[in-house]
């Protein structure tokens, strides 16, 4: 790769976004925990700030159908361009094609970006690139490059709307299952669409704590479906009293859909002892605590990686005192093989009515069988259905990812039915919706056990539409503006 020298001629808005890009390619960083800090090192706030965002999001989330143009204007394979100058030419396509930067200014200010990472040569080099770029827009260059939607369906999508083929695929099948075959076809473009699209932001109330109507007042917008949710049209969340104080916070509306889910359906006998088996970073646990102490009852929330168990306490932080004092780390262990330690029955300490967080593995449950009443399973799962907030994870998952999560996730909701009493409630919710890791995975399990029903989640997710034949629930961005998430719920026979 060419030497680095001064970034002092690049502006600093496409700098960053450069970083970014770099970072991601090279440190499998994540842009949404990178880009904050970034702006904050660099001093880019306000409209800089908006503008370092688009760049660096917007380039992540349209990489593919880029790197198809770029292919097409470069004369040599893209394996065998610098990859960073290749990373600036991703950027300039992007505001090239897809941004309201006057043509000259984009081509120009990448060249200048060019130079300051690399040398005169690759300046010239992305010059002649770019002006061959911009020859078209984003629709001719489609035309141009994508192939035939009638001869190859899924290859038309991939190119034009930028997902891996595999992942168009896999949404399709499932938009088949759900909605069948002919609106399936109908809604697949708008599905990727809006993957595309950036999303909005969407507060939470932690029940007993805040209402909505406080949101309201600063500015946010009372929700569609979730009565615990608000839309935030601009500004920092974190600014916001409710969020600072951890009586509200930042949580997809999809999320807060199955959790409430699983809240309001109906049990029979005993509703005290509430699981979340995999909680971290706790957004789901800090909804679930404000129900289960709306009704007396008490949530252990528990998450294999201690640094997110720590993360889950400051989801709850809210709840002051009612978070009672913790064993630290159980089971804490991602080894498979190690042995299980069940020698502390971690209930005990929520027999009282209260929140408790623990590390553990929820696979060998430091917790006696048959213990809880309503259990959350939010699985480890491939994230398919939240691209539109993770650019870059499109282009990083694998489909062999999914034979290690569905591994574990059968292994997760077969230890969730056994935590759960006869007659008790198990939500097995990813915010996937990719048919192996959902419905396929609670077929197997529940076939493989006699002890199992399944229930009708719909009537639990009051005025949300199209939640199609049931009874499983999938949510869809392009239907719902939510995350693609998944919920089956199962009672315990
Ligand atoms: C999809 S995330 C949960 C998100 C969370 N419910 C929320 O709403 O904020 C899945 C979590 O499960 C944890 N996890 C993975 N394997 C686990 C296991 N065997 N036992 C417990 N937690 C596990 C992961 O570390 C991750 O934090």
């Amino acid at each position: 790769m060419a030497p680095r020298t001064s970034t002092s001629t690049a502006d600093q808005a496409r700098a960053a976004a450069l970083e970014v890009l770099e970072a991601v390619r090279t440190r499998d960083a994540y842009a949404n925990l990178l880009l904050p800090r970034l702006l904050r090192d660099r001093g880019l706030s306000g409209r800089d700030a908006a503008f370092t965002t688009e760049l660096s999001y917007g380039t992540l989330r349209g990489l593919g159908t880029y790197d198809a143009i770029i292919a097409a204007c470069v004369d040599r394979d893209l394996d065998a361009v610098d990859p960073v100058v290749l990373d600036a030419l991703r950027i300039g396509a992007h505001q090239l094609l897809a941004m309201d930067v006057p043509p000259h200014a984009a081509v120009s200010t990448t060249v200048d970006l060019v130079r300051s990472v690399s040398n005169e040569g690759a300046s010239r080099f992305a010059n002649a690139i770019l002006r061959r770029v911009g020859q078209g827009d984003l629709q001719e260059w489609i035309k141009r490059i994508a192939p035939n939607a009638q001869d190859d369906p899924e290859g038309f999508l991939s190119v034009s709307r930028s997902h891996p083929r595999w992942i168009v695929s896999a949404f399709w099948d499932s938009l088949q299952a759900h909605r069948g075959a002919q609106r399936a076809h109908q809604d697949i473009g708008e599905l990727l669409d809006a993957d595309n699209a950036r999303p909005g932001v969407t507060l939470v109330t932690r029940p007993g704590l805040a209402q909505v109507g406080e949101l309201t007042d600063l500015g946010a917008l009372a929700a569609r479906y979730s009565p615990y949710a608000a839309y935030l049209a601009g500004g920092d969340p974190g600014a916001l009293a409710p969020v600072r104080d951890g009586r509200a916070g930042v949580q997809d509306e999809g999320s807060q859909l199955v959790a409430t889910a699983l809240a309001l359906a109906p049990l029979e006998g005993r509703d005290e002892q509430w699981l979340d088996m995999c909680a971290g970073p706790g957004g789901k646990a800090a909804l679930l605590a404000g129900l289960a102490l709306e009704r007396g009852a008490s949530l252990l929330a528990n998450e294999i990686a201690p640094h997110r168990a720590e993360l889950v306490r400051r989801a709850l932080r809210g709840y002051g005192d009612r978070v009672v004092g913790t064993a630290d780390t159980h089971t804490a262990e991602v080894d498979e093989n190690a042995d299980a330690d069940t020698d502390t029955d971690a209930t005990d300490a929520v027999r009282t009515g209260s929140l408790q967080v623990i590390a553990a593995d929820g696979i060998r449950a430091p917790w006696q069988p048959g213990s809880f009443d309503r259990v959350m399973l939010d699985a480890p799962c491939t994230g398919l259905g939240a691209l539109r907030r993770r650019p870059e994870s499109r282009w990083r998952r694998t489909p062999e990812d999914l034979e290690r999560l569905t591994r574990v996730q059968r292994r997760l909701l077969s230890s969730a039915l056994d935590s759960v009493r006869t007659g008790g409630l198990v939500a097995y919710v990813t915010c996937s919706p990719h048919l192996e890791e959902t419905r396929d995975v609670v077929r197997q399990v529940v076939k493989a056990r006699r002890d199992v029903e399944r229930v009708d989640a719909r009537p639990l997710l009051p005025g949300v539409p199209d939640l199609g034949g049931g009874p499983d629930v999938q949510l869809w961005p392009h239907l719902h503006g939510t995350d693609a998430m998944y919920l089956a719920l199962l009672r315990r026979s």
